[in-house]
């Protein structure tokens, strides 16, 4: 399988805020928020992988900055490391400034996404190659991640985590 740069799984989508999709301050949804990440989190594991893909596991999530009602949004997802048959996406979330148009990091969000056969069993994925300096900060930091996603599930033994375990030990 030919390995992939991580461009070529971007995934943008770029909606509004209505009313039906607000908490009572007026102010976008959480689990709202989390339903478009994870839309465009699959488009990206699907690009890359050309599988079926599922979610796996939601590893981050930081709702930094609170998006109002009428913002328009714009969700960023791409592959930031390909392990066996899982795919780690990294999500930025933007908000645009209605008179000037300058977008601003509003959250960010990683999710782990696994693609599989008709059947729903795991199948290898292409290898990824970042470009960027910070893909390649993500995708060196991305096994951490998995590790303590796999501990946090009970999958693996904290004591299997080497590269947790470097983290207190450099
Ligand atoms: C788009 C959507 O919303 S889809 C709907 C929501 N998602 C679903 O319905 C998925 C339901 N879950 C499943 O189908 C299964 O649990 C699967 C496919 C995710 C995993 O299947 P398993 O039988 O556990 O397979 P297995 O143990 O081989 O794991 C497959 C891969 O997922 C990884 N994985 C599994 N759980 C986690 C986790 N919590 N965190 C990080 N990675 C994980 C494994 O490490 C493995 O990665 P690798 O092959 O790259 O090393």
């Amino acid at each position: 399988m030919q390995a992939k740069t991580p461009s070529e799984s971007i995934a943008v989508l770029t909606d509004l805020v209505l009313p039906g999709e607000t908490n009572p301050l007026n102010n976008l949804f959480g689990g709202e928020l989390l339903a478009r990440m994870d839309r465009a989190a699959s488009i990206a594991a699907r690009r890359h992988s050309r599988r079926i893909t599922v979610t796996a596991s939601v590893n981050h999530v930081a709702f930094n900055r609170a998006i109002p009602l009428g913002s328009v949004v714009t969700i960023e997802a791409k592959v930031s490391r390909t392990f066996k048959t899982s795919m780690e996406i990294y999500i930025d979330v933007w908000i645009e400034d209605r008179e000037s148009g300058i977008k601003n990091k509003a959250n960010e969000a990683i999710y782990t996404f696994v693609a599989v056969d008709e059947t729903g069993r795991p199948v290898e994925v292409p290898a990824i190659l970042p470009e960027t300096e910070l893909e390649k900060q993500r995708f060196d930091a991305a096994l951490r991640r998995k590790q303590l996603s796999l501990v946090l599930a009970g999958k693996m033994k904290p004591n299997e985590a080497t590269e947790l375990k470097a983290l207190f030990t450099e």
